[in-house]
C-alpha cells in the first residue's frame, strides 16, 4: 500500500469533533425529539458472543411519500420484532434492534454495538460496519448523515446530524486517549463504481486499482493510498475529501443517490508485550474497522436514465448486491457454509470475504421505508437481513505472520526451559539418592561386619529377633513403643521390615544375649534380600503406590481412609523428595546401629580386659 501525504482539497465542511465533551455524542441531541425509539430482543446489542450483529433502522416518511399519501406499512410489536403488511399479509421479522422512525442519529450509535466494534478493532480485530438496503432508504445518512448537507455548497454539515461513522472516530480517539501503548492509526477510503475500484483519496489520477489476493493479507487492493492519521481532524478530512469524490447521481428515488459502494478503512495498529516477563518482546497487532455504504438496490425501471449510465450503474449495483446476496444465503445456512461461498464472483465480495465469513466481527444496518410504494423491496431487505442473522464468524486478533511466529517460538522457549529446568531438579535428586545408597550399602555392610564380630564369639553375645527364623535380628533404639522401619536399601529393591523396640527381649538397656544358630555359621544378614530374591527393575518413582508403606503420615492415611484426600496425594517432585528422605532416615537408623554395636563390643572389650587384668594382678 502506497503512503500519501494527505492533502486534502477543497475547503473543510465538517466542523471538528471535541473529544473532551461530556457526552459520547459529542453535545449532539436529537434530531426528531429526545425519544429514543428502539426496540430489541435480547437487549443483547453489547452481547459479546454476537459476532455478526444485525440491526434494523426504518426512516421516516419523506416529503414525496407523505404527499402521495402512501400507507404506512410496517409495524413495532416491540422486542426486536417488525411486521410488514404487504395488502393485507403480513410478515414479522425479529432482529437484534429494531429503530424506529423517530430514533436519533445517537441512538443508531449508541444501540447498535458500534462501540463495541471500535474497542475490538483496537485490540486487533477485523471489524466492519456495513449499512444496506433499497435506494433511498437512508443508508448514507445512518452511516455518515444527510448527504445533501456534504454534496450541498455553502452549506456546512451539523454535528447533531454525524452519522455512526464520525461518531465511531471520537469513540475511537476517546479510547485511544486514556491507552498508554502507542497506537498507529491509518485510513484508506476506495469505491467501487462499475465494478471498478477508485481510489477516493487520489482523485487527480482517477484509474482503477486492482483487487489481489495473498496468503497473508486475503483479498486486498493494490496501491491504495493510505494516510497516517495522528488526530482526529486528520480522520474527518480523510472522510470529507472521500464524499466529495464518491459518484452521486440524482434518479426518482433519492436526489443525493449513492451509485457506488464505498468502503472507509481505519487500520489500528498497536505495539503489546504478549510475554508481560519478556520486556523486550513486542508485537504488533494490526486492527481494522471498515465503514460500507453500499449503493441502494433499486428496480432498473424507477431509475429516471435507461439506457444511459444510469442503466450501467444500476445493473452492476444489482449484480454485486445480488452476490453479496447469494454470499449470506450460503453463509446462513449451515450446510452450505461449508462449501464454496462465491466471494470471487464480484470485487465487493472479494473485499468483504473477511467480514463476511471469517474472522471478523460484523455490524450489518438493515435500512428500510415504511412506505406502502417500496414495500416489495422492504421485504428483499428484511429477508436479506434475516439470512445474515444466521451467518457465524470466529474473530481471531490479526498479527504481522513474522512477529507471530517469533511468539510461538517464544513461547516454545519457556516451555522447553521450564522442562530443562524440571529434569535438572530430577537429576540432582537421583543423584543425591545415589550418593545415600552407597552411603547405605556402607553402613549396612559394617552392620554386617560388626553382627558377624559378635557372632564370632558365641556365648557372649547374640542378635535376637524372635520375629525371624533366621536367628537374625534388628536393633531399633528408636524410643520404645514407636514402630519404626530399618532395613537396606539399594538402587535396585528394598527390603525392609518394621520391629517394635518391645520386641527385643531387653535386659538392663543391652540386647540380650543367647547362642546363634546351631550351625555356629551366621546366616544372611537381614539387610540384604536373600539370593532366590529376584529383585525389581529399577524405575522412576512417581507414584505414592510405588513406595513401600510408610510415606504417607498417620493424619494424611486417616484422611485417605475418610476419602478426604486423593491415595496419591504427593506429586512426582514430593514423592522424589520422600524416596530420599526415607533413604536418608534408614541410613541415620543403620548409624545408629553402628554405634550401639560399637558400644556393644566396646563394652565388651572393656569388661574383657578388665577380667584379664584382674587375673593378671591376682
Ligand atoms: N432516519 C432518517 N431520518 C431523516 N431523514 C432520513 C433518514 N434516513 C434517510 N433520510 C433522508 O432520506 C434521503 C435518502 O437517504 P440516503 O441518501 O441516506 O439513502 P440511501 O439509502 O443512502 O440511498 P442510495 O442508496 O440511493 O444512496 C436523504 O435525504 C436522507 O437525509
Amino acid at each position: 500500500m502506497a503512503q500519501l501525504l494527505f492533502n486534502p482539497t477543497g475547503r473543510r465542511k465538517f466542523l471538528p469533533i471535541d473529544l473532551d465533551s461530556d457526552s459520547d455524542d459529542g453535545g449532539i441531541s436529537s434530531y426528531f425529539g429526545s425519544s429514543t425509539t428502539l426496540s430489541s430482543n435480547t437487549d443483547n446489542s453489547e452481547d459479546a458472543d454476537d459476532n455478526f450483529n444485525v440491526v434494523l433502522r426504518v426512516r421516516p416518511p419523506n416529503a414525496q411519500e407523505r404527499n402521495r399519501k402512501d400507507q404506512f406499512v410496517v409495524d413495532f410489536p416491540g422486542d426486536g420484532q417488525v411486521s410488514v403488511n404487504n395488502q393485507g399479509t403480513v410478515r414479522s421479522f425479529q432482529f437484534n434492534v429494531v429503530l424506529e422512525p423517530d430514533a436519533a442519529q445517537e441512538d443508531v450509535f449508541e444501540s447498535s454495538g458500534m462501540k463495541k466494534l471500535i474497542d475490538a478493532a483496537i485490540l486487533g480485530y477485523t471489524c466492519t460496519a456495513f449499512a444496506f438496503g433499497q435506494t433511498g432508504s437512508g443508508k448514507t445518512h445512518t452511516m455518515t448523515g444527510p448527504p445533501a448537507q456534504f454534496h450541498t455548497e455553502g452549506v456546512t454539515p451539523d454535528p447533531n446530524m454525524y452519522g455512526i461513522i464520525q461518531r465511531s472516530f471520537k469513540h475511537l480517539f476517546q479510547q485511544l486517549k486514556r491507552q498508554s501503548a502507542p497506537k498507529y492509526v491509518r485510513a484508506s477510503y476506495m469505491e467501487i463504481y462499475n465494478e471498478q475500484v477508485i481510489d477516493l483519496l487520489n482523485p487527480n489520477q482517477r484509474r482503477y486499482l486492482s483487487v489481489r489476493w495473498s496468503k497473508n493479507k486475503g483479498f486486498y487492493v493494490e496501491n491504495l493510498f493510505t494516510v497516517e492519521c495522528e488526530t482526529i481532524d486528520d480522520l474527518m478530512a480523510v472522510l470529507e475529501e472521500g464524499l466529495r469524490n464518491r459518484q452521486t447521481g440524482s434518479h426518482g428515488l433519492n436526489e443525493f443517490s449513492s451509485r457506488s459502494h464505498s468502503v472507509l478503512t481505519v487500520t489500528i495498529d498497536s505495539e503489546t508485550q504478549p510475554e508481560p516477563e519478556d520486556e523486550n518482546l513486542y508485537v504488533t497487532k494490526r486492527g481494522k474497522i471498515s465503514f460500507v455504504d453500499l449503493a441502494g438496490s433499486e428496480k432498473v425501471k424507477d431509475s429516471t436514465a435507461p439506457g444511459g449510465p444510469g442503466m450501467l450503474e444500476s445493473n452492476s449495483i444489482n449484480k454485486s448486491l445480488l452476490v453479496l446476496g447469494n454470499c449470506i444465503s450460503h453463509l446462513g445456512d449451515s450446510k452450505r457454509r461449508l462449501g464454496h461461498i462465491p466471494y470471487r464472483d464480484s470485487k465487493l465480495t472479494k473485499l468483504l470475504a473477511d467480514s463476511l465469513g471469517g474472522n471478523g466481527i460484523t455490524l450489518m444496518i438493515a435500512c428500510i421505508t415504511p412506505s406502502s410504494s417500496n414495500v416489495t423491496e422492504t421485504l428483499n431487505t428484511l429477508r436479506y437481513a434475516s439470512r445474515a442473522k444466521k451467518i457465524k464468524s470466529k474473530p481471531t486478533v490479526k498479527m504481522d505472520p513474522r512477529e507471530k511466529l517469533i511468539v510461538t517460538l517464544k513461547k516454545e522457549i519457556k516451555i522447553l526451559r521450564q522442562e530443562n529446568h524440571y529434569l535438572r531438579q530430577q537429576e540432582s535428586s537421583r543423584r543425591e539418592q545415589q550418593i545415600l545408597y552407597k552411603e547405605n550399602e556402607k553402613l549396612s555392610r559394617r552392620v554386617e561386619e560388626l553382627e558377624r564380630l559378635m557372632s564370632e564369639h558365641p556365648g557372649t553375645w547374640s542378635l535376637v529377633d524372635h520375629r525371624r527364623t533366621d536367628g537374625y535380628g534388628q536393633h531399633d533404639l528408636s524410643p520404645r513403643g514407636s514402630p519404626v522401619t530399618v532395613g537396606y536399601m539399594s538402587p535396585t529393591g528394598t527390603h525392609r521390615s518394621t520391629i517394635r523396640p518391645t520386641d527385643l527381649p531387653v535386659s538392663g538397656g543391652r540386647v540380650k544375649v543367647s547362642s546363634p544358630t546351631s550351625h555356629g555359621q551366621p546366616k544372611k544378614p537381614p539387610h540384604r534380600l536373600a539370593d532366590h530374591v529376584t529383585r525389581p527393575v529399577p524405575r522412576p518413582i512417581d507414584l505414592v503406590e510405588d513406595i513401600p508403606n510408610g510415606y504417607i503420615s498417620p493424619r494424611q492415611a486417616s484422611l485417605v481412609k475418610q476419602g478426604a484426600m486423593s491415595p496419591r496425594p504427593l506429586d512426582r517432585k514430593a514423592s522424589q523428595v520422600s524416596q530420599t528422605d526415607l533413604i536418608r532416615g534408614m541410613n541415620e537408623q543403620l548409624r545408629r546401629e553402628v554405634m550401639q554395636l560399637d558400644g556393644e563390643i566396646q563394652h565388651h572389650t572393656r569388661g574383657a580386659t578388665q577380667a584379664m587384668a584382674k587375673s593378671y594382678f591376682r
